[in-house]
């Protein structure tokens, strides 16, 4: 590439939508600080040998946090030979102190005045030409988001990039910190440019401390540094910082004229209410209901349903007909073979008896249902088996009225049916002859354990829609605000609480994104709470029991969202007050941008690039387990003899003796059950696998309490491996990356024991015991969560920071 072209500014300017914009890519666009948090490259669309660098956002090139330090390291040491400096124009005055710095590195410098769409509907006046001379570059209005002025902004850029020459200095400061600026440039070693020697000299001024490791010979400014603080009487930082803004003063006196008869913009008014003191909580929490209802019960279930039962089931009517004609004539057939007098009186009495289901059975054949018949039989037709040596069973009708030779009405005959994956692959296998194992293999193996991992994409593909939207039209960045306020009260920052929002797609970026927190131990703290919220692959897990278990009741799926929000703040809470964690909150400075309608386009493209990811896994880690699961699931141990035989009990096989083995763990929190142990075993290569193992084994019937618990345990547990992956990354110490997943462990456990035992106290079983252990382990953390907050010894605020 012939000329590299940076893009730099504040966080949240617009950066990456310029990127987005100029050279075609997909980056991922946020509508809150610290999205970007490592540079990208990539070719501009009009020239392909200019490339463009996009870059973490940055308040100033005095780097705190390791995305800051990316940033300048890349301006310092590779110099571009351009940068275009984007300023959001709503907020030209804060956004300028990053500008003069830049001026100072010696790379010729664009301005590109961003968000000039809002600026002229708010009428602020910005005048372009005194702005480029106040500042010394040349200065182009832009709106990344509508694509105007981007090609002029990049010619510019282009040009000066050719000129080679930086930018004249426009301005001055005081004469007396101008000759310690001289003074120390003349000691700067001869591996400094002459145009960068301003900008060194200023920071070893500064005492940045990291600026040492950016030069061959360190430079002695302690003499300038204390001429400086006696005449000023103040440290040198906070000195040229004044300076900086007198100089930024008077340029906006000249330049912008704030529109005077400027009303409350519709934006504040819904601010009003929606960070309001009172109501923020309870919309936040009405509006997240609403969305995880409707992802997982209404419109995710429909479509969901049609992809487990249809696609990857048996098959579906072409647009639904023929499925009323087909409903009744099973409905009649039901009523006439399966629903017998004799079944019926055994259900009535199951019932009666208090049996687990019976009574969800009898409710299905009250409202002759028959699809629900079969599912609740699926689940609890063996318990009824089972108790008062087969009393209560039905199974012997149902099986042989719904078995291979029963004659049940054909879906074909009814309209336009189309067969799912499993019976067209079924049929294939059985036209080539293929063999038993094989044929095993293809089916129960790959075709159910990736089949029941994708039926659930459309409903993630539901939820990334709602989360785009929400992120683009710019109410996630009100949700930061509003957790700032109750965290900081505990002495959090509301900057732990981004890596969350950003966690609900994908907990890997959100690991990631604990990079803009400065203070070390509140970082180690977000990156250990990040993945309690429910990433989008926890989501089939939610919806499988919310559907199997609880009947889609309304209330499951966003309580599991909730559970991990109340996890969060409690763990916070309590990690705060241990002298590992105890310190002040970092300050939180964040713009809250204006709310927009974020286009269609911009959702779908947000909702694919994170819906695709997950397909990919399907086809790749999924498969893998898939198979590994079916193998493990058939091959055991026969009569004594090891081998593969495609009818072994569960119990018999390898996996069942691995779960068997390990489900003891899981005893206490009431899923004592193999294939509950290797699914949550399963869930931590990818927590998708859990459903793929209920896939590829049976779902055998768990009490829907028990149910819950291995919900709760299962999403509050140790993430999966790519999640732990980014956590070692992240904390980069291994005896960190074991207290984060220990932590994660011990907190699913005992948040799932408390569900399970006080579960039954309510559901009126009481195990004596584990309630007792229960009401001990409730105090201690109800102890520690209100035991009193010790002062910590170290406290350090950073001090540039908070001057912006
Ligand atoms: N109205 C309007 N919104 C814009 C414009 N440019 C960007 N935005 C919005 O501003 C928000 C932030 O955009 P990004 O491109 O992610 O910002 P960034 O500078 O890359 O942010 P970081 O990566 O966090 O530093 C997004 O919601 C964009 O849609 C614009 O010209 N007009
Ligand atoms: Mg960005």
């Amino acid at each position: 590439m012939s000329i590299k072209i940076a893009l730099a500014g504040n966080p949240n300017c617009g950066k990456t939508t310029l990127f987005n914009a100029l050279t075609g890519s997909n980056q991922y666009v946020g509508n809150w600080p610290g999205v970007t948090v490592e540079k990208k490259e990539g070719k501009y669309k009009g020239d392909k040998s200019v490339g463009i660098i996009d870059l973490p956002g940055v308040y100033s090139l005095s780097p705190y946090t390791i995305e800051e330090v990316v940033a300048r390291n890349y301006l310092v040491n590779e110099r571009p030979d351009a940068v275009i400096n984007i300023v959001d124009g709503t907020n030209i005055e804060r956004n300028l102190y990053l500008s003069t710095q830049i001026i100072e590195l010696g790379i010729p410098v664009v301005v590109a005045v961003n968000m000039m769409d809002i600026v002229n509907k708010v009428g602020d006046k910005i005048n372009i030409k005194k702005l480029s001379e106040a500042i010394g570059a040349p200065v182009v209005e832009i709106s990344a988001l509508k694509g105007t002025g981007i090609k002029e902004v990049v010619d510019a850029a282009i040009k000066a990039a050719n000129s080679k020459k930086a930018n004249e200095l426009a301005h001055k400061f005081n004469p007396t910190v101008e000759a310690a600026i001289e003074s120390v440039k003349a000691k700067l070693g001869s591996d400094v440019e002459e145009a960068q020697k301003r900008f060194f000299a200023i920071k070893f001024i500064e005492r940045d401390d990291k600026i040492a490791q950016l030069t061959a010979t360190a430079v002695d400014a302690s003499d300038e540094i204390a001429t400086l603080e006696k005449e000023f009487d103040d440290d040198t930082e906070s000195i040229i910082t004044n300076e900086r803004y007198t100089y930024i003063s008077s340029i906006i006196d000249g330049c912008v004229t704030k529109n005077s008869a400027r009303k409350l913009t519709t934006s504040d008014k819904i601010d009003r209410i929606v960070t309001n003191r009172i109501l923020a909580l309870p919309i936040f929490a009405v509006i997240m209901f609403i969305v995880y209802y409707i992802s997982v019960t209404t419109v995710g279930t429909y479509v969901t349903d049609w992809t487990n039962d249809g696609l990857f089931g048996d098959g579906f009517y072409l647009f639904g007909n023929g499925r009323a004609a087909y409903d009744e004539a099973m409905t009649d057939y039901y009523v006439e073979n399966v629903w017998t007098d004799e079944v019926v009186a055994n259900v009535e009495d199951a019932a009666e008896a208090g049996i687990t289901g019976a009574d969800e059975i009898l409710a299905a054949i009250e409202d002759q249902d028959y699809g629900t018949f079969d599912e609740s039989y699926g689940s609890y037709g063996a318990e009824l088996d089972e108790k008062e040596d087969g009393k209560y069973s039905i199974s012997e009708v149902v099986d042989e009225a719904t078995g291979e030779d029963a004659e049940l009405p054909d879906n074909a005959d009814y309209g336009v049916w189309v067969p799912g994956v499993p019976v067209l692959v079924g049929n294939l296998l059985e036209a080539i002859n293929c063999n038993e194992f094989l044929t095993g293999l293809i089916l129960d193996g790959i075709v159910a354990g990736v089949g029941a991992v994708l039926g659930f994409v459309p409903q993630m593909l539901v939820l990334f829609i709602f989360l785009a939207f929400l992120e683009g039209c710019g109410y996630m960045a009100r949700i930061a605000f509003i957790m700032d306020r109750i965290f900081r009260k505990f002495g959090l920052s509301g900057k732990s609480f981004i890596p969350i929002l950003i966690g609900t797609g994908c907990g890997v970026p959100g690991v990631m994104a604990s990079r803009t927190i400065e203070n070390e131990r509140d970082r180690r703290m977000t990156i250990m709470t990040t993945t309690f919220i429910p990433c989008g692959a926890k989501l089939p897990i939610i919806a499988l029991i919310s559907a199997a278990l609880f009947n889609n009741a309304w209330w499951v799926a966003p309580s599991a969202y909730f559970l991990g929000i109340v996890v969060i703040i409690l763990s916070g809470i309590i990690l705060k007050k241990t002298k590992i964690f105890a310190g002040d909150p970092a300050p939180f400075v964040m713009e809250l941008p204006s709310y927009h309608l974020p286009t269609v386009g911009s959702i779908l493209r947000s909702m694919w690039e994170r819906g695709w990811s997950f397909i990919k896994k399907a086809g790749t880690i999924i498969l893998l387990s898939s198979i590994l699961i079916w193998l493990g699931s058939t091959f055991g141990w026969t009569d004594g003899a090891f081998g593969w035989n495609a009818d072994i009990e569960l119990e018999d096989s390898v996996l069942g003796a691995i779960g068997n083995g390990l489900k003891w763990i899981f005893a206490p929190l009431g899923f004592a059950n193999a294939t509950a142990t290797v699914a949550t075993v399963m869930g931590l290569v990818a927590k998708e696998e859990v459903v793929g193992v209920f896939g590829v084994l049976d779902f055998e019937g768990l009490a829907p309490l028990a149910g819950y618990s291995f919900l709760a345990f299962n999403l509050l547990c140790a993430p999966c491996f790519a999640a732990i992956g980014a956590i070692k990354r992240e904390m980069n110490s291994g005896k960190w990356t074991w207290i984060a997943i220990g932590y994660q462990c011990v907190t699913a456990y005992i948040v799932a024991y408390l569900i399970y035992q006080f579960g039954l106290l309510i559901s009126g079983s009481v195990n004596v015991l584990g309630l007792i252990i229960a009401i001990v382990v409730l105090a201690f953390v109800l102890y520690l969560i209100f035991r009193p907050y010790k002062e910590a010894t170290t406290l350090k605020v950073d001090k540039k920071v908070a001057n912006i």
